[in-house]
């Protein structure tokens, strides 16, 4: 069994994550080579083994089984405890209906009538000290009905402590999409251990905000092939490395790469509204990940810009038009878009054209949404050129020309999509961040978490990825360059971890 989220180790290789489909595909494979109810037997003990770890005071426990194999595993799982912890009250509430169970859940449920266990009809009448939810898992393809949506209203509510088998009940096992008309957030702390291969839902849409803080997993004894996986899970990212950035002694502030920054509308470009902070805080974080040199080319005139940014003097600032009338456009990364305002429109062609590493954000993600030609990157592609485009759900869904309830009902789907369609490495942002290209596996992105939620920390990832693109070897592989975005995409998601107040850090906190 290993924990993956909160990662345990700095450094930590790629993990596959398999849909619905390849689960199944591999439980029957695996099923196949092994004595009848080998892996349900398994998955019981594994999930009594992290309970008694988890929650090791708890004295009454209630196990929620569904009519299912999730069910059948938490059925193993209580007897197991009612034998290894006979001190313990261990209660079951089951909704199988013994004419209809699988194979396996029928084993299960015969093993468990064998044990010492209470057997409810009903929600316990006082919290229990620790929830054992086996009520639905790999099966759920549908909104929850009938009695089962009365015990999973019952178990959000729920005050206690609760495990996951599989899946926490109500998500789906490949979107993350939450299939309940009950709130997602449950009101407990909670854990999850995912069984014989960790599935893309658990870390991306609705995931990581009912699947609790620790997931964990157990593979059963399965290897699960690598070449079926849906996504990629990225847990760490090993990026800026300083050590290495010190002992460069070759170096100089021309070889470690240039990043011009266009965006941040001034008020008087802009009918009063000030955007110039979105492109500073990008350039601030170009900068503390070790580009050379940053420029900051602000949407107003060459009489508005300011003349240096007091809290990091070294950007440089200028004017779009000063900073399009140079060769910054062809010799820097250009991080374009962030709080560039409507503006954007008119500048975006000329960084299409003339920009061959290049990241569209924010506006300039409006901008190209907005756009009527029917393929305006696709001389880029042609070329070779790298193009990041680092949406919101709500940018994704313009781009996608659709509503953000369908982006996120399935974001694998709609960052591939978007991949696809703009020719570029996507980084669908928000709770599991995707990254797509063209032809690729995605990944699934685990660092992260609500800190992030605010104005602001989108800027600070697109100044973190301008410096990577800057420091990236040209020219690159598609992979190399899908794995250095993804990378940075975690790096993005660690920064607020140590932050050491009562109050969240704002975006600027986040590389002081
Ligand atoms: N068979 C085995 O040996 C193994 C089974 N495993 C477990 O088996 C699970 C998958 O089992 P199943 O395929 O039986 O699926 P589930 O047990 O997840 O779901 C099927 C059950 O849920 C009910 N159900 C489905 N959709 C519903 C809805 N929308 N509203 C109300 N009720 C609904 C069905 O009537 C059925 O009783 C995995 O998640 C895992 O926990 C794993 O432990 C691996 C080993
Ligand atoms: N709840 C969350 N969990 C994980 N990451 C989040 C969460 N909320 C926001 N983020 C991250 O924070 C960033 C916000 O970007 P964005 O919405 O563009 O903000 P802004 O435009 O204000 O800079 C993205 O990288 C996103 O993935």
């Amino acid at each position: 069994m290993q924990r993956i989220v909160p990662c345990p180790k700095a450094s930590t290789p790629l993990r596959p994550l398999h849909d619905r489909d390849a689960s199944r595909q591999l439980e029957q494979r695996l099923a196949a080579t092994l004595p009848p109810h080998t892996l349900m037997r398994r998955a019981g003990l594994a999930v009594a083994r992290l309970a008694m770890a988890w929650q090791p005071h708890a004295q009454r426990i209630v196990v929620l089984a569904g009519g299912g194999n999730n069910g059948g595993d938490g059925l193993v799982a209580a007897a197991r405890l009612a034998q290894d912890w006979p001190e313990r009250d261990v209660a079951v509430w089951w909704l199988g209906d013994p004419e209809r169970l699988p194979d396996d859940a029928r084993w299960a449920w015969q093993h468990a009538r064998a044990a010492n266990l209470t057997w409810l009809q009903a929600a316990p009448d006082s919290p229990p000290d620790l929830v054992i939810d086996a009520l639905l898992g790999l099966g759920l393809d549908r909104p929850v009905q009938g009695t089962t949506l009365a015990a999973l209203r019952w178990l959000q509510a729920c005050p206690a402590p609760t495990l996951c088998v599989d899946l926490p009940s109500g998500l789906d096992p490949n979107t993350g999409h939450w299939w309940a008309d009950t709130p997602a957030q449950p009101v407990a702390a909670r854990a999850t251990l995912s069984l014989l291969t960790l599935k893309p839902g658990l870390f991306t849409g609705l995931g990581r905000a009912v699947a609790g803080e620790t997931i964990w997993f157990d593979d059963l004894g399965a290897q699960a092939d690598p070449t079926t996986a849906a996504a990629w899970l990225v847990t760490s990212a090993g990026w800026p490395d300083a050590a290495a950035l010190r002992a460069d002694h070759a170096s100089h502030k021309g070889s470690r790469g240039d990043v011009l920054v266009l965006g941040g509308a001034l008020p008087a470009a802009h009918a009063g509204v000030g955007m110039g902070g979105a492109a500073l805080l990008a350039a601030r974080a170009a900068l503390r990940a070790g580009a050379g040199r940053v420029y900051v080319a602000l949407v107003g005139e060459a009489n508005q810009i300011p003349p240096w940014d007091a809290g990091q003097p070294a950007l440089m600032l200028r004017s779009a038009a000063a900073a399009l009338d140079s060769d910054l456009p062809e010799r820097a990364t250009v991080v374009a878009g962030c709080g560039g305002g409507p503006g954007m429109a008119t500048l975006l062609d000329t960084v299409l054209a003339r920009s061959p590493r290049l990241v569209l954000d924010a506006d300039a993600l409006n901008a190209l949404a907005g756009r009527t030609d029917p393929d305006p990157l696709a001389q880029r592609r042609a070329r070779r050129w790298w193009t990041v485009l680092t949406p919101h759900p709500l940018e994704a869904a313009r781009l996608l020309r659709t509503d953000t309830a369908s982006v996120q009902r399935d974001r694998l789907a709609a960052a591939r999509t978007l991949a696809e369609r703009w020719h570029a490495v996507v980084v669908l942002k928000g709770s599991g961040s995707v990254v797509a290209a063209p032809g690729l596996t995605p990944r699934v992105v685990a660092s992260g978490s609500g800190w992030l939620a605010t104005a602001g920390s989108g800027d600070t990832l697109a100044g973190l990825l301008g410096a990577r693109l800057s420091a990236l070897p040209w020219p690159a592989p598609p992979e190399d360059l899908l794995a250095a975005v993804a990378d940075t995409v975690a790096l993005h998601g660690t920064l607020p971890e140590h932050w050491p107040h009562r109050w969240p850090p704002t975006a600027s906190d986040l590389l002081p």
